[in-house]
């Protein structure tokens, strides 16, 4: 039986769409103006959406997302990653193992990890993840990290060491994003920076121009 190809992780900004940023628009607004802006890659992260309405919000979203040529990423949970036919899901310590998500989300969609360090994205590359979001680069208001500011050298060392396409996270914002491009980070993930923004769609065609304008080699 032929198994489709994985999607691949398109490189630049990751944007976050999440429910505990902006709590009061709904998600599949922030969706819509995320992807008006351009988005290539979208995680949806809901810490505070009950379940059914999460799934009704994954399917939405997803579809929209997929209507856009986007790359869409559950956070968290597999399950609503499958019924929603999102592209993938993204994993951290507090989540199903990267290992047993593989087994079933199958070879077809991809797996993203949390990871600390270099050791960390080795450690993901055998679990069979598809690439690692590594953080928390600057300090960040939207969630109490458990782990210590890495910095810019701090990233550039991971991803120098990372087997794994590195996506940087935690107070990435267009005051930053080119720096944090430089590094050589395959991507940038960003939740407040563009959720926050007087014109969100706006925010994410700036990201994008700075990413892209940091970028080794760019
Ligand atoms: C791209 C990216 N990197 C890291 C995270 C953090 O994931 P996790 O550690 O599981 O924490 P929560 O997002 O679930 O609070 C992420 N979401 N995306
Ligand atoms: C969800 C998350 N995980 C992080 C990590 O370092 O693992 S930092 C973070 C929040 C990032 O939000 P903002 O772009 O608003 O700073
Ligand atoms: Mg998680």
């Amino acid at each position: 039986m032929n198994v489709p190809p994985r999607p691949l992780l398109p490189p630049g900004p990751y944007l976050l769409c999440d429910d505990t940023v902006l709590p009061d628009m709904p998600l599949v607004a922030k969706a819509e103006r995320l992807l008006a802006g351009g988005a290539r890659v979208v995680q949806l992260r809901m810490k505070r959406t009950p379940i059914r309405e999460a799934l009704e919000a994954a399917r939405a979203v997803v579809a929209l997302c997929r209507s856009a040529g986007a790359v869409c990423l559950l956070n968290d949970r597999v399950d609503l990653a499958l019924l929603s036919d999102a592209h993938g899901v993204h994993v951290g310590d507090e989540d199903l193992p990267a290992r047993d998500a593989r087994v079933l989300l199958g070879p077809g969609r991809l797996v993203g990890v949390t990871v600390r360090d270099e050791l960390g994205a080795r450690e993901a590359l055998e679990a069979g993840a598809d690439y690692v979001g590594v953080g928390p680069v600057f300090g960040t208001t939207t969630k109490a990290v458990p782990a210590p500011v890495l910095g810019l050298e701090g990233l550039a060392r991971v991803v120098r060491g990372s087997p794994l396409p590195v996506v940087g996270i935690g107070g990435v914002g267009l005051s930053n994003v080119a720096s944090v491009a430089a590094t050589g980070v395959h991507g940038a993930a960003v939740v407040s920076d563009a959720l926050l923004a007087q014109d969100i769609a706006e925010r994410v065609r700036l990201l994008a121009g700075a990413f892209e304008r940091g970028r080794v080699g760019g």
